[in-house]
Order: C-alpha cells, then sequence, then structure tokens
C-alpha cells in the first residue's frame, strides 16, 4: 500500500512483570509513547489516509483507562488486593505480564476492532474507509527499548 501515514499519544502507567527475574518484577513505571500506522491503496475524499483526529479519537478510550494505572498479570500474587485497594486503576492482563510486546498487540486488537466500527459510521465527523488498513502499533518502554506488533 503506497499510503501511510502515523499518530503518535502517550500515557504514564505503572506495571509488575512477575515472571521478570530482576527489578522489573516489582511495581515500576513508564512514560509511554505509542505509535499507530495505518495504510491505505488510496485517498479518502479529504485526499487522505483517514484524518489523525481519527486515529486519535480511536485510540483515546483505551489508553485513557491504562494513564496513571497499575498493569498487573492476574496470576500475580498481589493482584487481589491491589485491585481492592485500586479499583479501576489496576488494569488485569489474564494470565499474562504486562509487557511491552503484550500491551503493544493489545493496543493493536483493540484499535483494529475500532476502526473496523468506524468504516460502518458513515455521518462520522472524520470518517475512516473501509480500506485504510492498521499496519503496526509500537509502544516504547523506556528511552532505549520498545515493542511492535503488526499484522
Ligand atoms: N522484551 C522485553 N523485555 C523487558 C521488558 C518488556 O516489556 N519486554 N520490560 C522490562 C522492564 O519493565 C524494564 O523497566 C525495562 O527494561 P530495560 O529497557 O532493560 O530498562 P533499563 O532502564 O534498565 O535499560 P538500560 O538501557 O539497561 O539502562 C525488562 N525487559
Amino acid at each position: 500500500m503506497p499510503y501511510r501515514i502515523a499518530k503518535t499519544l502517550t500515557f504514564e502507567s505503572g506495571h509488575i512483570l512477575s515472571k521478570h527475574k530482576g527489578r522489573c518484577r516489582f511495581p515500576h513505571g513508564h512514560s509511554r509513547t505509542v505509535e499507530v500506522v495505518l495504510a491505505a491503496e488510496q485517498l479518502d475524499a479529504n485526499d487522505m489516509v483517514c484524518d489523525f483526529k481519527a486515529v486519535k479519537r480511536s485510540l483515546e478510550s483505551l489508553l485513557d483507562r491504562w494513564d496513571h494505572a497499575l498493569c498487573l498479570n492476574t496470576a500475580d500474587p498481589g493482584f487481589i488486593d491491589l485491585q481492592r485497594t485500586y479499583g479501576e486503576r489496576v488494569v488485569a492482563f489474564a494470565g499474562t505480564d504486562p509487557t511491552t510486546e503484550v500491551m503493544a498487540r493489545t493496543i493493536f486488537e483493540a484499535l483494529q476492532q475500532r476502526l473496523h466500527e468506524a468504516t460502518k459510521e458513515s455521518a462520522a465527523e472524520f470518517p475512516i474507509s473501509p480500506g485504510v488498513r492498521l499496519e503496526r502499533v509500537r509502544v516504547t518502554e523506556t528511552a532505549t527499548s520498545w515493542a511492535e506488533y503488526s499484522a
């Protein structure tokens, strides 16, 4: 596909990697950047793959759910207590550590679903054509590390 666009959003979140042998098994946080890339064979009626605003709006509710939240494996020994204490600010990852790879895949799957729904909204302020494809999602962990999930 010859046309590609990228949109970047940021959020702050904590996580615990329960399987990690080093310090990452303790609670810690990251200022994360999420970059998503969409592609299209041809441009829409506005001469765009789709409006950057459409991408941002499609991602906002998921990232708002993760912002200033603690991402946890449901198998973590502290999961039940932390969820009881912090409620919705604990984000459950069912039986898997919330590594950057898992977060990238989770965002990819949620955004792909959301884009699919958006293509059916004919009166949308920022429409998304059915031919638009989500190519990849990159999530940063630190200034020196990131993970990517692609179609
Ligand atoms: N493949 C992955 N490896 C690691 C992950 C991950 O999600 N996927 N996560 C961590 C930790 O959460 C850690 O906070 C980040 O690790 P790292 O990049 O090694 O962080 P440092 O600040 O220690 O990096 P240096 O460049 O060594 O200073 C671990 N691994």
